[in-house]
């Protein structure tokens, strides 16, 4: 295969030299098409196109496409991404489209990246994956392969991926090859967690898989490369990791319930704890929200007939975490003589986690509808939220950070956005009498508050 190879080549079952194929990949002549360009999808086509020089990125929203082709970058809060998308478009290393069939048939590395979420009966939800699927079978060639990288219950590729791929190409693997290499980058990062933050993962549905996938991500990421035994392995390290930071979140919200029966500050007595290596004691909070860690569990509550009461009963203590929340507010309103049906209340913070414009399951949306149900008035307010209707469906006026007003009888700090810093919280309190402002911590960012004359202080796990 020569460094000036014009068409197309596929690395599964390759004839060509190892280095003939790494050149390959990294001079254009290996196609991808990375499908799903959202928050994790337009960051990995972005370092796929740095390092290989052609990439077509698929979507089905017009207005992402649309936005990418003038090399512009829809997704917010990622540094250095923005001038890579620009300068990638530019040199024509990465180009958008709605059409996937297109995509599929020009490429011979088919990357996806799509959302995997939970259906309405708490059942995983691999409908947008199926299609990803479906799509890319439609110009799948022999010597291809396909990589998922959204995060899959265990067996997914096996059962229900590989099926779909064979029945709507009319290739079996062996003539393709397909593996799960999971994505493992936290947003407001993306950029270096995806070069090499951690070791990549990659399983594939056979030897020949695993060879490619090693291939391809030892050019992608420069980190160590974790080759398992197969695709089911890969999918399990990916929901274990997650199932892990969700049970261990369901401990620590637990042990913060038990602050006021050993009058306490348990998230003192957590990060004390943490001073030795064998203990990870995480962070008890408002709540746990994101489309990963309160979903990651489900990919493996309900789909085993194994029971699984460690894993059921912490996403059940961090489902919990919000009426707990809101509850504090309703207790302080009262104990401070005010009746909530009389309260404005503001909540700070609606998106699932600091800096990232994401709202799937945030505790934020609860905690509204319940201060809402008890007759508080809520003002809300998230300089980085862009969905808004939601909170205002629940109840909520949407306020900007300038318009935020006074008097108010409850503030609850739900997402600590880094724009709240500069907030002068106890002037949003009563003016016009000695009644104390009731304040809910709910990530720890105001424990210098207790004790202050005009607070009633309630955190997560911290006494009063
Ligand atoms: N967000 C995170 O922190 C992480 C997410 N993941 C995995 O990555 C997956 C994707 O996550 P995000 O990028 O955050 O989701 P996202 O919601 O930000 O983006 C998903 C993108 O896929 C597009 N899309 C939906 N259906 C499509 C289809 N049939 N064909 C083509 N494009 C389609 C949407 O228009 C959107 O642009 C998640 O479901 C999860 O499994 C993994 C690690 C971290
Ligand atoms: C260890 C880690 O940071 N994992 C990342 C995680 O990303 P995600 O954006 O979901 O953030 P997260 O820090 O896990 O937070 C999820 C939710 O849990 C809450 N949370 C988090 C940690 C904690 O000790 N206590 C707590 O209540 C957060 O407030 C948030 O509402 O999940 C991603 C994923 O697996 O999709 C993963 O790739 C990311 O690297």
């Amino acid at each position: 295969m020569s460094d000036t190879q014009t068409t197309s080549v596929g690395l599964y079952n390759s004839d060509a030299s190892i280095a003939e194929q790494r050149n390959a990949l990294k001079n254009g002549a290996v196609p991808v098409s990375v499908t799903g360009l959202g928050k994790m999808g337009l960051p990995l086509a972005a370092v796929y196109a740095d390092v290989t020089s052609n990439v077509t990125g698929v979507d089905i929203d017009r207005a992402v496409v649309d936005q990418i082709t003038e090399g512009e970058c829809h997704i917010t809060g990622e540094p250095g991404l923005p001038e890579l998308v620009s300068e990638l478009v530019a040199a024509g290393k990465l180009t958008a489209t709605t059409d996937g069939t297109a995509a599929a048939t020009n490429a011979r590395v088919h990357v996806a990246i799509v959302p995997t979420l939970i259906d309405e009966n708490d059942q995983p939800d691999l409908s947008v994956m199926e299609t990803a699927m479906r799509t890319i079978a439609g110009g799948l060639e022999p010597g291809d392969i396909v990589i998922a990288e959204s995060t899959l219950p265990p067996r997914s590729c096996v059962d229900r991926l590989l099926p779909v791929l064979e029945a709507e190409s009319g290739l079996s693997l062996g003539e393709f090859g397909m593996a799960f290499c999971p994505e493992r980058t936290a947003s407001g990062r993306a950029l270096e967690d995806i070069r090499g933050a951690y070791p990549k993962i990659v399983g594939g549905l056979d030897a020949e898989s695993t060879r490619v996938a090693e291939l391809i991500y030892g050019e992608i990421n420069d980190n160590e490369i974790v080759s398992v035994s197969d695709a089911t392995t890969a999918e399990a390290v990916k929901v274990f990791e997650g199932v892990y930071r969700d049970v261990n979140i369901g401990l620590a919200n637990e042990l913060a319930r038990l602050t006021e029966e050993f009058d306490i500050d348990v998230t003192e007595a957590i990060d004390a704890a943490n001073t030795q290596p064998f203990c990870e004691i995480h962070q008890p909070g408002a709540g746990v929200g994101g489309h990963c860690i309160p979903y990651y569990p489900r990919f493996v509550m309900g789909t085993v007939e194994s029971e699984t009461p460690v894993m059921e009963q912490a996403r059940e203590t961090n489902e919990e975490m919000p009426h707990y929340t809101a509850t504090h507010a309703l207790d302080g309103l009262r104990a401070e003589g005010i009746d909530p049906e009389d309260a404005e209340v503001l909540v700070l913070g609606l998106t699932y986690r600091p800096g990232v414009n994401e709202i799937r399951a945030t505790p934020a949306l609860p905690i509204v509808e319940k201060l809402d149900d008890a007759g508080t008035a809520v003002t809300a307010v998230d300089p980085v939220n862009s969905h808004t209707e939601p909170f205002e469906v629940a109840g909520a006026t949407i306020v900007s950070i300038a318009e935020i007003g006074e008097d108010y009888d409850a503030v609850v700090l739900v997402t600590p956005q880094p724009a709240f810093d500069d907030l002068d919280v106890p002037a949003l309190g009563p003016t016009e009498t000695d009644q104390r402002l009731v304040l809910v911590d709910g990530r720890q960012e105001l424990k210098s508050l207790r004790g202050h004359d005009a607070i009633h202080y309630r955190g997560i796990g911290i006494n009063v």
